[in-house]
């Protein structure tokens, strides 16, 4: 049996008394891609905050690594690698002085900054201010960040946004080139359906707050001529009262 990265069981989450994530589980095996797929306001992003300790459960639990989210969400952080909602950077200073703040931060001394700057596709780009960087350029700084301490985990809230159709495919292979090179596992969302067919190995499908099916994607060919839209059409239809 695989070991599992992310294990989250019965997870609640209520703003104010109204539960946006509700009796919610979902399993995500080590050395995998997890395509995280639901409608606007589903709920995606509230679990990945608290999957890494940004926000607390109100029931169940979530373990990342073997970890618990609320107890040791430091030791979370310090494991994986995130990018979740749009990227704040210090805009004055260069995608080489984020990143060493970033290293510093986690109280990292050795750490290869020009290449992990390389494998985003931003090999020229290391001294000039982030103020002068266009929206795909700091999606790429931002995966840069998430890299470059080596983490186990990756959990990517939509990573190829604003990106090029050029960057998405570089993105893409990337991704896929991380999992099989440094087995690390990777935990992403995308509103874009192509992106999660083509990396995924494993796809679960949040519905007002609960995921509803985890499935891998030879089963959706399998089962739906029309691919992956016509199995998202399918399971999500019924509107999203979190909306
Ligand atoms: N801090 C908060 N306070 C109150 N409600 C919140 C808060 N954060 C999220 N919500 C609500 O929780 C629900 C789920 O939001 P979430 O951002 O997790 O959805 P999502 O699936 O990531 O959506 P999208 O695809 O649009 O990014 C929404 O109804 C949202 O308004």
């Amino acid at each position: 049996m695989n070991e599992t990265a992310v294990t989250i069981r019965g997870l609640t989450k209520a703003f104010g008394g109204r539960e946006v994530i509700r009796n919610c589980s979902m399993t995500v095996e080590k050395g995998s891609i997890y395509g995280f797929m639901g409608k606007n306001g589903a709920g995606k992003t509230t679990v990945f905050k608290i999957l890494l300790g940004l926000l607390q459960p109100t029931a169940g639990a979530a373990t990342v690594l073997g970890m618990d989210s609320v107890k040791q969400n430091l030791d979370i952080l310090k494991r994986t690698g995130s990018l979740i909602e749009t990227p704040i950077f210090y805009e004055h200073l260069s995608a080489t002085e984020n990143l060493q703040i970033h290293l510093d931060y986690m109280g990292i001394t050795n750490s290869d900054i020009i290449g992990t700057l390389e494998m985003v596709g931003l090999p020229k780009v290391g001294a000039q201010p982030v103020s002068t960087f266009s929206l795909g350029m700091r999606q790429r700084l931002a995966i840069a960040r998430a890299l470059i301490h080596k983490p186990e985990l990756l959990i990517l809230d939509e990573p190829v946004n604003g990106l090029d159709p050029v960057g998405i495919r570089e993105m893409r292979e990337l991704l896929c080139n991380l999992v099989k090179e440094r087995e690390i596992t990777i935990l992403l969302s995308s509103h874009i359906l192509s992106e999660i067919e083509q990396t995924a190995n494993r796809i679960g499908v949040i519905v007002n707050g609960t995921v509803v099916q985890e499935v891998i994607p030879q089963e959706i060919r399998k089962r739906y001529a029309g691919g992956l839209e016509e199995y998202f059409m399918t399971i999500t239809k019924g509107g999203n009262e979190n909306e």
